[in-house]
């Protein structure tokens, strides 16, 4: 799996302060300001090869629920779009709100959504551990994908009915054969690219960020599950919903936003 424990030792909800950030200017989430976004023709769909028999489980890190995946060997993988190597998925995890009103990291033009999934990659042309790939401007590729409140998503359902069992920071449960390309919205031609960071500690400017313009929809009750997750231990004796659980957007620093589409 990804080391989960990068992720673990470094997230925090009390993070979101001052943290200084050596010479952070390629810091992400950012609001995508859609009309300054340059058309690049040279951007060509996505291409992931996803198996389902790479799913390996669930758990609960303290600050989102990740799903993970064995990416031991190239059988789950990203490539084309803004990318030149071949991206290996290793987890994929969400953002969201207290309420609907919030919750997405990135936005469209100041727009917030409810929630927002990532789906993370890394650069197994290039290195042979996440650990690695981290720390290297191009190592990572993380895949944005915008929740709407709307209809049940069907393919979630498998994977909200998991929460309960890890409802405490540190939960873990054998979690297989999810295909993560059902959370995927049906056009993955269009999205924006940018180079940006982790938005959680150690904010590490490795990303090479893909946020899709179609959102994916998701049911009221079903994200109400997600808010029932714990950010605290079971042996805390004060439990804290798993609630607003997004960095706040970051200055864009001249960086270009470009998109695949007119
Ligand atoms: N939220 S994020 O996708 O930027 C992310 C991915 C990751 F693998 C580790 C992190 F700490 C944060
Ligand atoms: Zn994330």
């Amino acid at each position: 799996a990804c080391s989960s424990k990068y992720v673990l030792s470094q997230m925090h909800p009390m993070w979101q302060g001052p943290l200084a950030v050596p010479g952070g200017d390629r810091q992400s989430p950012i609001d995508i300001v859609v009309r300054k976004s340059i058309f690049d023709s040279e951007l060509k769909p996505l291409v992931t090869k996803y198996d389902p028999q790479t799913c390996q489980q669930i758990w609960n890190n303290g600050y989102s629920f990740l799903v993970e995946y064995d990416d031991t060997t190239d059988k789950s993988t990203l490539q084309g779009g803004p990318l030149q190597d071949k991206f290996r998925l290793c987890q994929f995890h969400f953002h969201w709100g207290e309420t609907n009103s919030w919750g997405s990291e990135h936005t469209l033009d100041k727009r917030l959504f409810p929630a927002e999934l990532h789906l993370v990659h890394w650069n197994s042309d290039k290195y042979s551990l996440f650990e690695e790939a981290v720390m290297e401007d191009n190592g990572l590729a993380v895949i944005g994908v915008f929740l709407k409140v709307g209809k049940r998503h069907e393919g979630l359902q498998k994977l909200v009915d998991a929460l309960p069992a890890i409802r405490h920071k540190g939960s873990v449960v054998e979690f297989t054969r999810f295909d993560p390309g059902c959370l995927l919205p049906s056009n993955t031609e269009d999205y924006w690219t940018y180079h940006g960071s982790l938005t959680t500690p150690p904010l590490t400017e490795s990303v090479t960020w893909i946020i899709m313009k179609q959102h994916i929809e998701v049911s009221h009750d079903q994200l109400a599950v997600f808010r029932s997750l714990l950010f605290t231990s079971a042996e805390e004796d004060v439990q804290k919903s798993m609630v607003n659980n997004f960095r706040v957007q970051q200055p864009l620093r001249g960086r270009a936003v470009r998109s695949s589409f007119t």
